[in-house]
């Protein structure tokens, strides 16, 4: 008795041992590709019917770590290269670290998603004529990789096989839009300015599902980490080598809140929720708008500020950080007012950071208090301008801007 016992302990346990090894690299891949790890990227929900319904988890996981490596290639062309700027057709400048941004995450899109369609800002067309820039662009995308390399390449794909081909992802953002069907939107550096004057910039992602933002992401490199340092200009680049107090990544899913996390090169870090911060006397705000005075009319906003009560200078900076700042509670108010009447704001300048500041508790809209709608193509073509506010004073806002622009009323 006790001898065939031994006999089946011998034969079991090792048949044992060798079943769970060969299982558990699976259940770690397959945990890796459709499950976020708990740890990492734990969803804090802001309502208890979101709980039972944690939609859009892998497109957030996926949108939070490619827009993670992205954020990585630019850092390392601001640290280490020429920016490779060139002029577009509008004169706005664009650089290497845009086209290698664009690649890279749309690379990431196409391995979990490939049946969904992308508006993303830049094109190949310089690249195609340019051998060397492209011979450039392609050694950073090569060299930009999360230090996970499992997630790396299980989440995102892995590299990307080559030159040509990153020439044609590039040039798959340039679907239409429009208001059906579920479409990303990136902006692979968003504040180009800020980011050849070392000054702020974001790099952008959202999905929008018939018309309407249901994800959204912002790298945002040279922010503070901390959700309640004060508002301030001049923070930028060089700031964001000291070790772990700069750099942000902020998120939000319809319905579930708005988080930020500490931007790092390895494993997602636990996200935050975050809120816009009560703001009882409008008088008290702190309101940011466009370094770029041909952005934002910085005129008609000294003016409202004035008519509102508002005694702080404005914080002036580059990009979608204006968004995450309000949305985080630095700041209160992100005021964009136009310059010229012919101008269309662009979908991935607006996206993410819409959905991060509704989430948060905020409220945006155009300059005539209509939300923005997303659903009309590449642009924001029924909108112009945007006011984003705690919804207690949007508003108030509204009244005064429509007022000073001599809008309708
Ligand atoms: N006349 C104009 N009015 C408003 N926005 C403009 C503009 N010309 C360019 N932009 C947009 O302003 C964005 C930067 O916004 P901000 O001033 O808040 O940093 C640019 O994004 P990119 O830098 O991605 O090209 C660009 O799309
Ligand atoms: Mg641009
Ligand atoms: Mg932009
Ligand atoms: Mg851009």
């Amino acid at each position: 008795m006790r001898k065939s016992l031994k006999t089946t302990l011998l034969i079991t346990v090792p048949l044992l041992v060798l079943a769970i090894s060969l299982l558990l690299p699976r259940v770690r891949l397959l945990t890796a590709h459709f499950l976020p790890s708990s740890s990492s990227i734990a969803l804090r929900h802001s309502s208890t019917s979101a709980l039972s319904n944690m939609a859009f988890e892998k497109e957030l996981q996926v949108a939070l770590l490619a827009v993670q490596r992205a954020t990585l290639l630019t850092k390392s062309v601001f640290h280490s290269h020429a920016k490779g700027t060139l002029s577009k057709n509008d004169a706005s400048p664009v650089t290497i670290g845009d086209f290698g941004a664009q690649a890279l995450i749309i690379s990431a899109l196409q391995h979990n998603f490939p049946n969904d369609e992308i508006v993303a800002e830049e094109e190949a067309k310089d690249l195609r004529e340019n051998s060397q820039l492209r011979e450039t662009v392609w050694e950073l995308v090569q060299a930009a990789k999360l230090s996970d390399a499992q997630v790396e390449k299980d989440v995102l794909g892995g590299a990307i096989s080559s030159a040509d081909s990153m020439l044609d992802i590039i040039d798959k953002g340039d679907s239409k839009g429009g208001s059906s069907g579920r479409i990303w939107a990136i902006d692979p550096i968003d504040g180009t300015k800020g980011f050849l004057r070392g000054g702020q910039y974001a790099v952008c992602l959202a999905l929008m599902v018939d018309g309407d933002v249901k994800v959204g992401v912002l790298g945002c490199p040279n922010l503070p980490v901390s959700d309640s340092e004060p508002l301030k200009e001049g923070i930028g680049a060089d700031a964001s080598d000291e070790e772990g107090r700069f750099g942000v990544l902020f998120s939000a899913v319809q319905g579930q809140g708005a988080e930020s996390r500490p931007f790092t090169a390895g494993a997602l870090k636990e996200g935050k929720s975050i809120q816009m911060k009560p703001l009882s006397n409008i008088a008290d705000a702190t309101f940011c708008e466009s370094v770029e005075a041909g952005h934002s009319s910085q005129g008609d906003a000294a003016n409202i500020a004035s008519k509102l009560g508002i005694t702080k200078p404005s914080v002036r900076m580059d990009s979608q950080a204006k968004y995450g700042s309000i949305a985080r509670g630095a700041g209160d108010l992100y005021l964009r007012l136009p310059v010229r009447k012919d101008y269309q704001e662009k979908i991935w300048d607006h996206a993410a950071g819409d959905l991060i500041v509704r989430e948060a508790g905020g409220m945006v809209t155009d300059v005539d208090g209509q939300k923005l709608d997303f659903s009309h193509g590449r642009t924001l073509k029924e909108n112009k301008g945007v006011i984003a506010a705690p919804k207690s004073v949007h508003g108030k806002v509204i009244e005064v801007v429509k007022e000073v622009l001599g809008r309708p009323t």
